[in-house]
């Protein structure tokens, strides 16, 4: 797990988001290094999604600045487009691209060499090998989840950013998951991550931030701040 350039690869600094009157997000600084892995915990409106959108580069914050290793995040630059991976939803699919031309696609944006072997090892960790040829209408709500998980996978990548991606997975599929992300941890990525489940929390970051109406109201270790929640699990 080493640090590149001996930092933090994300960097925010009174980061904060309003839409028109509404503060979705007040100002708040994080810093995520390679290996590491922060998750965003808060209860529907908290602000996760803004949070990982200005991460990603797709959203500019209205106040601070969202450094990607030095360089301010914005999904325009190709080096952000290169390092940062976000597993998408459902609007980023094409309806007449089956699973594994998804995966192409992505692996040919991307400029990756000879992407055979690691699109069908990718297909097959995420129990997808069945359904390489499948359209996406086609799918299960939780397939597709590991559609679009699987897209992220098969191209390089420093930063992963996720939006709940245990939603619609069985537990099976959850495990697994979690073994994913602490992989790409030991890989030396960074991982960024908004969940409800606490249990997946504990087992891959190791930083937690709570947020409620925009407002960091606890951030450590995730048992600690579940612990000041008064999280039960
Ligand atoms: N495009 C937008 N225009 C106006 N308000 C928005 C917009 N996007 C988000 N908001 C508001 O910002 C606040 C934070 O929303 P956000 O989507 O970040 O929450 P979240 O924590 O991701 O919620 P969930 O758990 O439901 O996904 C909410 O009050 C939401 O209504």
């Amino acid at each position: 797990m080493g640090e590149r350039g001996g930092g933090a690869l994300l960097r925010l600094r009174g980061v904060s988001r309003t839409y028109g009157e509404r503060q979705a997000l007040r100002p708040l600084d994080l810093d995520l290094a390679a290996g590491g892995c922060t998750v965003l915990f808060g209860h529907n409106g908290s602000g996760k999604s803004t949070l990982l959108r200005i991460a990603a580069g797709r959203d500019t914050p209205t106040g601070g600045t969202a450094l990607f290793d030095g360089r301010p995040v914005s999904e325009d630059d190709p080096e952000v487009r290169a390092r940062v991976a976000v597993v998408g939803d459902m609007a980023a699919c094409y309806p007449d691209l089956t699973v594994r031309e998804h995966l192409e696609l992505v692996a040919v944006a991307h400029a990756v060499a000879d992407a055979d072997d690691w699109i069908d090892q990718v297909l097959a960790d995420r129990r997808l090998a069945d359904h390489a040829h499948a359209l996406p209408a086609s799918l299960s709500s939780g397939q597709m989840q590991s559609m679009l998980l699987a897209a992220a996978l098969v191209r390089p990548r420093d930063l992963l950013i996720l939006d709940e991606p245990e939603q619609r997975l069985d537990p099976d599929a959850r495990r697994r998951l979690a073994r994913l992300l602490l992989a790409e941890r030991a890989d030396g990525v960074a991982v960024l991550l908004a969940t409800h489940q606490a249990e997946l929390a504990v087992e891959v970051a190791d930083r937690m931030v709570a947020l409620e109406d925009g407002r960091v109201i606890a951030e450590g270790a995730p048992t600690e701040v579940l612990e000041q929640l008064g999280h039960r699990s």
